[in-house]
């Protein structure tokens, strides 16, 4: 298989923009990952606030540079909180991640989330690749939030992921072992990560905020390119400094996402761009 060269400049430029200007990310995220959430965002030097009262979220959002929301342990308050964010990020122009996490078991999700993506245009639409599936309502394999099965995506996954994004007209994410990236027009594999990666609760919900924490410094499809090659390559080096331990590994891969530099990234990075139509 022959891997593209990544535009390392770019993803350079992306993450020093991130770090100079620490962009204020407003997350509205469940509680199970909402503390690695919160690091995620600062070790790109970006600045992580967590907030979710219906009252209080629009002036929140209104001051931030990225809104990222998560459908994961679903709430009242979060339900109308993050149709509230939205709101003020649509009247301001401020991009927005939503991350369908749990909309292939729970029908409250799915609605909301058809319901949401009639009223709002997110700058980006995340999950992992049953979520997306779900979604488009096509069929899925899944156990409560997470999706099963190793094999490789098919051609027919990154169909559904470019169409959608096409419908939509925005950038869809889809994860697993290959994430599927689309704009509608162009498709990237990116093939960077490690199976302990979902092992460890949480990482799609991290990787929906370091996706957001770079949507101030760059086009969507750009953000979502280096989050998924940062996120991915840092699993690799957790998994090579952690051994088999899982607590272990939670933590370095903290550790390489607050170390991981350009050059590693552009040694690393495993992706294939296609243009779709
Ligand atoms: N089998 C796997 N091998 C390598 N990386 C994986 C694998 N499964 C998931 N990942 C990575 O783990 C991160 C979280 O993705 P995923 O587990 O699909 O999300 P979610 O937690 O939302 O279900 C992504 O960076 C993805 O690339
Ligand atoms: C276990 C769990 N239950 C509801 S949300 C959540 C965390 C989901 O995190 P991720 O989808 O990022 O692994
Ligand atoms: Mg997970």
């Amino acid at each position: 298989m022959n891997f593209q060269n990544v535009d390392i400049k770019k993803i350079k430029e992306i993450r020093e923009h991130t770090l100079s200007c620490a962009p204020l990310i407003h997350c509205i995220t469940n509680p199970i990952s909402i503390n690695d959430c919160a690091n995620t965002v600062l070790l790109t030097g970006a600045k992580p606030i967590m907030a979710e009262h219906p009252d209080e979220v629009a002036g929140i959002t209104a001051i931030a540079g990225a809104l990222a929301v998560n459908l994961g342990n679903i709430t009242d308050a979060r339900m109308k909180s993050i149709i509230i964010a939205s709101q003020a990020a649509a009247d301001k122009g401020i991009p927005v991640i939503i991350d369908m996490v749990g909309i292939t078991c729970s029908t409250l999700r799915l609605n909301y989330a058809h319901n949401y993506l009639e009223r709002f245009r997110p700058s980006i639409i995340k999950g992992n690749l049953a979520e997306i599936k779900a979604l488009c309502n096509e069929a899925f394999e899944c156990i409560g939030i997470d999706a099963v099965g190793d094999e490789d995506v098919t051609d027919s996954d990154c169909s559904i992921v470019c169409s959608l994004a096409a419908a939509r007209h925005c950038v869809v994410m889809a994860t697993g072992k290959t994430d599927i990236i689309s704009d509608g027009i162009n498709v990237w594999l990116i093939k960077n990560g490690s199976p302990k990666l979902p092992l460890i609760t949480g990482t799609g919900c991290m990787l929906n905020v370091l996706t957001a924490s770079f949507l101030p410094s760059a086009a969507p499809s750009d953000a979502a390119v280096t989050a998924c090659i940062m996120l991915g390559v840092c699993g690799e080096i957790a998994e090579r400094t952690a051994g088999s331990l899982l607590g272990s590994y939670h933590i370095a891969l903290l550790d390489s996402l607050s170390s991981v530099t350009d050059s590693d990234l552009a040694q690393s990075a495993r992706v294939i761009r296609s243009t779709a139509r």
